[in-house]
């Protein structure tokens, strides 16, 4: 059995080698050739998935690594009998670390503390929820918006986007790109939405870049419109929009969900779909496959404040090193797909052990994520 694996997938080989023979290859292209004599194909968000790749070809199974799958075609595979799976929920905690280390960078920068602010949150799902949970624990106040969850009738007291742009100081998108139907999500901020905002929000898009109406937006910080914006999605990917990346507060290369965990847990899923497609279910733990990180431990005397809690935070994955790359970077053709696929080593909070002698603290940063425990010091 022959399996193709995008080369930005780590583990894949180790894995999926464990069934079959691996050829790793780059996801945007695809080489020509090198689908002819497969039978499974993993991407990433970076390959486009339809008849116009698979047509004619011998696949049975298409894995994405990710947890947007807008870029594959799935009615197309169905029709195809060609089966499919992607990993939902994979990076979750990876973006919402990252909205965390932007936000806790603009209140430092800004001065103001992220418990006087009010953060609407679109898109209540993986991301979301979790997003909310974090936030909730620091004691700051969330709103949300879901229509798909509003209408399920899911528990939750669910607002309109346009209550949460009258509302909200932050405002951060979280929903997968529709690009039609009842739920669409194309330009979901666009020209009077972003006008709506109140002055001095802060907008977030770590989703999908046709989520925010990247012309209006620019046209808008253009005029002198007073808004914070953090972007790590842009439209038009890999091409970069240099105009509006300079007027950005933090600019990213669509990297919100590259911890080593989310990508890790990436693989793992659908490895294990694969597996359970073929009828021999593999599970697989990902603890085995993770290194030790660079910051293993440390110990926190005292109460947990916002500014300790931003070293922590930052002392794991700070954001202004990715806005930093993309920067010195951006006009030159072909460098945000570079960064992407050499991207230094990112870990998740519950990576670092941090040894408290407040236990206030402790379970604080236990909730947030951190692998924390109260121990007293004699
Ligand atoms: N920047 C990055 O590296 C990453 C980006 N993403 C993107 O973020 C999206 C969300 O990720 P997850 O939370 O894991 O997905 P999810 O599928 O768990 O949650 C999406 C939520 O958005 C809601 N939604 C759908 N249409 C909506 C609308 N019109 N208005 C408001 N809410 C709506 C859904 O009901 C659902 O609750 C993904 O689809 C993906 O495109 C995800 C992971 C990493
Ligand atoms: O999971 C998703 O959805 C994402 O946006 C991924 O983080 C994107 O990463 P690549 O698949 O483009 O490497």
């Amino acid at each position: 059995m022959k399996i193709l694996v995008d080369e930005n997938m780590p583990y894949a080989r180790e894995l999926f080698s464990r069934i079959g023979e691996v050829t790793a290859v780059p996801g945007r292209p695809i080489p020509p050739g090198a689908l002819n004599d497969a039978d499974a194909l993993m991407v990433r968000s970076v390959t486009k998935v339809n008849a116009a790749l698979l047509d004619g070809k011998r696949i049975k199974f298409v894995g994405t690594a990710t947890a947007g799958t807008d870029h594959v075609d799935e009615a197309w595979l169905e029709q195809a009998g060609i089966g499919f799976s992607g990993a939902p929920g994979c990076n979750a905690i990876a973006v919402v670390e990252y909205v965390f280390s932007a936000l806790l960078m603009l209140a430092e920068r800004d001065g103001f503390s992220l418990r006087e602010r009010t953060v609407g949150i679109v898109g209540v799902g993986n991301v979301g929820s979790r997003l909310q949970a974090r936030l909730e624990t620091l004691g700051v106040r969330t709103l949300l918006c879901d229509p798909p969850r509003a209408d399920r009738g899911d528990e939750g007291d669910f607002l309109t986007l346009d209550a949460l742009a009258r509302e909200a100081d932050i405002l951060t998108f979280h929903t997968p790109l529709y690009k039609d139907g009842p739920y669409k999500t194309l330009h979901l901020a666009d020209d009077a939405l972003i006008s709506a905002l109140k002055p001095g929000t802060i907008l977030i898009n770590a989703c999908r870049g046709p989520v925010v109406d990247n012309a209006a937006l620019l046209k808008r910080l253009n005029a002198g419109q007073r808004l914070s914006t953090i972007l790590d999605v842009w439209e038009a990917e890999p091409d970069l929009n240099v105009a509006l990346l300079d007027k950005v507060d933090i600019g990213t290369a669509h990297i919100a969900g590259y911890t080593l965990e989310g990508k890790a847990r990436g693989t793992t899923q659908v490895f294990e779909a694969y597996t359970a497609f073929l009828g021999t279910p593999h599970q697989v733990a990902l603890d085995t496959l993770l290194p030790s990180p660079e910051v293993v431990r440390l110990a926190l005397h005292g109460a947990l404040d916002e500014t300790t809690l931003k070293r922590l935070v930052h002392l794991v994955y700070d954001v202004r090193r990715d806005d930093a790359l993309l920067r010195h970077v951006a006009a030159q053709p072909g460098e945000f797909d570079k960064l992407r696929k050499h991207y230094r080593e990112r870990r998740e909070w519950s990576s670092l052990y941090v040894q408290c002698d407040d236990a206030d603290a402790a379970q604080r940063l236990h909730r947030l994520g951190f692998s924390a425990v109260y121990h007293p010091i004699r």
